[in-house]
């Protein structure tokens, strides 16, 4: 493709998977299996996308909303849209400025950008952009390392930390593991330069620390005074768990099926996450979220804010920072298309009568329906 065509391609986009064709044109095959695959057959990949092509909408024609409002506040912030960017490794790949391209449409969007710990530029160099920016923490062996990269984030202006308690050690990426894949040239964690780090591929994977507990929250509460999140939650067990350890917020995330192939959609666990949590602290959820009302059907089942992982990658490889400034602006459009044709003027007017199908089974009976209205 040439420049101009894939500039038309950005500019022509109207839908979140209009990049993903771009995108996977202009990559490496290897690369574009990394990104785009899953762990195993990749049945949980698959099943994030579908619980929410199940999941229906129920409109409140009359309501009166007006223009619907998309601002939303999340542990003391405003951000413009309940919709952020997932942690994830080497933005590079897609685009040679990485995450600092990605966090020059974030900031001006207003929605926060989730930096994972394997992040292809400086936490300092995306820091620089003013973007509201997380820090996704991979917890290693060497506690000195991982408290190194967390002092440095905090220094940076990081707002939260986000510990990812999924990954004990990366799922079995059977793609990668057919194509051999190994990190292009040029290709590294830039905040992960000491020993350990230089392993051919990069991916420092004997470097996780496989045994970690809950003890680990109140070690991380020692090194920083941060929000913490834990992402990777699926089940109403571990959401009391992450409470009790004293968490300022949970993920709902099976990592986009990269890790357990066979854990749920995340749609499907987000229900019992949410009940579990009664309201004690913010529930974000990331998986297969690909257009507006998919992040509406989200709220509607409780959850506070949305992630977008992959498509991000995808307008970063076909239109750089302009193309992830599209997507935002094309998915931000969605959502406030669907909340105005569900009758929702806020996302906190979102409960779970808006949805049937998929991811809501019980009958919806409902607070915001009392009898007689
Ligand atoms: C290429 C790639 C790299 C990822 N790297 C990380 C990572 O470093 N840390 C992490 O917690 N999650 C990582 N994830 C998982 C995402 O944060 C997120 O859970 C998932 O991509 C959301 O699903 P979606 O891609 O269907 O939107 C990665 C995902 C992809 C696709
Ligand atoms: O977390 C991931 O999914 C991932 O792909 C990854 C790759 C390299 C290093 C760390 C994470």
């Amino acid at each position: 493709m040439t420049l101009d065509s894939l500039a038309s391609a950005v500019a022509g986009a109207l839908t979140v998977d209009d990049f993903a064709g771009p995108a996977r044109a202009r990559m490496d095959p290897g690369v574009w299996d990394f990104l785009a695959g899953g762990a195993g057959q990749e049945r949980t990949l698959r099943a994030n996308v579908e619980a929410f092509e199940r999941t229906w909408l129920r409109p409140r024609v009359l309501t009166g909303a007006g223009l619907p409002v998309t601002e939303t506040r999340i542990l003391g912030r405003t951000w413009a849209a309940p919709m952020g960017v997932a942690p994830m490794a080497y933005h590079t790949l897609a685009a040679p400025e990485g995450e600092v391209a990605t966090a020059r449409a974030t900031g001006p969007a207003g929605v926060p950008l989730v930096v994972s710990t394997f992040a292809g530029r400086t936490f300092e160099d995306i820091a620089a952009v003013a973007s509201p920016c997380w820090l996704q923490v991979y917890c290693f062996r060497d506690r000195k390392t991982t408290r190194r990269l967390i002092e440095r984030a905090e220094s940076a202006g990081f707002e939260a930390l986000v510990l990812t308690v999924d990954a004990p050690r990366l799922g079995r990426r059977l793609r990668d593991l057919r194509n051999d894949f190994r990190l292009p040239a040029g290709i590294a964690p830039a905040n992960l330069t000491g020993d350990g780090f230089a392993s051919p591929t990069g991916h420092a994977l004997a470097e996780f620390d496989p045994s970690l507990d809950w003890s680990v929250v109140a070690w991380l509460r020692s090194v920083s005074s941060l929000p913490l999140l834990l992402k990777g939650i699926l089940t109403a067990r571990d959401a009391l768990g992450a409470l009790d350890a004293g968490v300022d917020g949970i993920v709902v995330s099976n990592h986009g099926g990269r890790q357990l192939d066979g854990a749920p959609a995340t749609l499907e666990a987000l229900p019992e996450v949410v009940a579990a949590v009664a309201g004690a602290c913010p529930v974000l959820v990331d998986g297969g979220v690909r257009r507006g009302a998919d992040i509406l059907a989200a709220l509607a089942l409780g959850a506070d804010a949305a992630f977008l992982g992959r498509p991000v990658l995808h307008a970063l490889a076909a239109g750089e920072e302009r193309g992830v400034a599209r997507l935002l602006r094309i998915v931000t459009d969605e959502l406030v298309d669907a909340m105005a044709l569900t009758g929702i003027g806020s996302p906190r007017e979102a409960g779970p009568d808006l949805v049937h199908g998929g991811a809501f089974r019980r009958t919806p009976v409902s607070r915001s329906e009392p009898e007689g209205e």
